[in-house]
Parts: C-alpha cells; sequence; structure tokens
C-alpha cells in the first residue's frame, strides 16, 4: 500500500484542498512540451458532465505515461476537472479579459451549474466521481464586472469566477458541495482515496 499519491494538477486550489484532506502528495506536473490545453477541447454538442469526465480521463491517462516515462515510484494518481455550464453550454477558463467579461455577462442575475470530475488510478484500478453543483450570481452591473476582471481573478478558473474569493460578494445561494465548485470535491475525493487504502 502506497503511503503517498501524485496529484498531476496545476491548480494551486486542488493542492490547497488535498492538504486540507491530510494525504501526503507529490506533484506530477506536466513537461513543457506537453500540450494540456488541447485536452480540454469540447466536442461538439458534448453535453457537460460528459465532456468533464472525458477531459479528467485525457488527464489521468496523460499523467500515467507521464509518471512511466519519468521512470518514478508507483503510487495512486488523481487527477480532476472542474468546468461550468448552463444547459448544454460550456464555459472552461477564459482566453482574456473580454472573454471573462462576456462569460460574467451570462452568468450575471442566473443560476449555473459546476462540475467537477475527480479520477484516480492506482496500478490497473481507476475509480472517478463527479461533483455537481448549483451557485446563484446576483445581478451584476457592467461597472462591477469591469472591476472585477480587472482584479485579474477570472484568469485560469473556470467560468471566469472564483468562488474562494471576490466572486463570493456576488453569489447569493450555493448547493451541493463548495470544495467541488472551488476544484476538488473533498467528500468525493475522501471516498475514493479510502477505496485506495488512504
Ligand atoms: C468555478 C471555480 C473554478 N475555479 C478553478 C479551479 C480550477 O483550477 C479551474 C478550472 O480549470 P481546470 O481545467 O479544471 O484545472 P486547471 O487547468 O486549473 O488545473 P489542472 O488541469 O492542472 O488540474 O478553475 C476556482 O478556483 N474557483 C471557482 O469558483
Amino acid at each position: 500500500m502506497s503511503e503517498f499519491i501524485y496529484l498531476a494538477s496545476q491548480s494551486p486550489r486542488r493542492r490547497q484542498l488535498l492538504e486540507q484532506l491530510g494525504v501526503k502528495h507529490e506533484l506530477l506536473l506536466p513537461d513543457a512540451h506537453e500540450d494540456t490545453e488541447s485536452l480540454e477541447e469540447p466536442l461538439r454538442n458534448e453535453a457537460p458532465a460528459a465532456y468533464v469526465k472525458r477531459v479528467t480521463g485525457l488527464k489521468l491517462d496523460a499523467a500515467l505515461e507521464r509518471l512511466q516515462r519519468r521512470g518514478l515510484p508507483p503510487a495512486p494518481v488523481l487527477c480532476s476537472d472542474t468546468t461550468v455550464a448552463r444547459g448544454r453550454k460550456i464555459y472552461g477558463k477564459p482566453a482574456d479579459e473580454k472573454d471573462a467579461a462576456r462569460m460574467l455577462r451570462e452568468l450575471s442575475g442566473a443560476t449555473h451549474r459546476v462540475l467537477t470530475a475527480v479520477a484516480v488510478q492506482g496500478g490497473r484500478k481507476r475509480l472517478e466521481a463527479l461533483s455537481d453543483s448549483r451557485v446563484t450570481f446576483a445581478p451584476m452591473t457592467p461597472a462591477q464586472i469591469r472591476a472585477y476582471v480587472t482584479t485579474g481573478e477570472p484568469m485560469g478558473k473556470a467560468g471566469a469566477y472564483a468562488v474562494q474569493g471576490r466572486a463570493a460578494a456576488f453569489i447569493s445561494h450555493i448547493s451541493g458541495s463548495y470544495s467541488g465548485i472551488m476544484g476538488l470535491p473533498m467528500h468525493e475525493t475522501a471516498q475514493l482515496l479510502r477505496a485506495f487504502g488512504f
């Protein structure tokens, strides 16, 4: 039985949340030449839940390949992906500030879903979980959206906001998993890791 897991994620939120669970982990980050962006391209008409699960699987495949290539000691590998969705529309990480403002305009005054898939593989065993939450944004004025985008917080975040940051001021209601919205659902992750003996 392994003493630690590999966290294959560049997200500081995921690292922080895994630390909160008290699980010993090492980062398994991509090489400079690895193309991680293209893994996150949605297929045409792909439903959000199918999308987030598929991307998580691709991240995990890439991470396992990396582990082999580097000849690192074996241990379970954990990957995750978060996406925001309204109906079938998928909101990933904004390309730039303009894109962030567009997303926030569309999310303002409405309820959307935040889906986070987690997958762990150890040996040949692969287990997956999906966290599905709902977040309601109060109406935001154009000036509020501009000011929020200027903080830089939306960049690198699905749906162009951070529940754990200043966007909290605009969130009137949440149902589901706060940690899942932030990027790693603690309950589901703990359950998966328990199945690997943690
Ligand atoms: C909705 C929301 C997302 N996010 C973040 C979590 C994820 O880091 C990011 C979604 O992008 P992801 O593609 O899920 O993850 P990532 O590219 O940051 O990291 P990696 O693929 O290496 O694991 O959005 C928040 O921090 N707060 C929020 O409220």
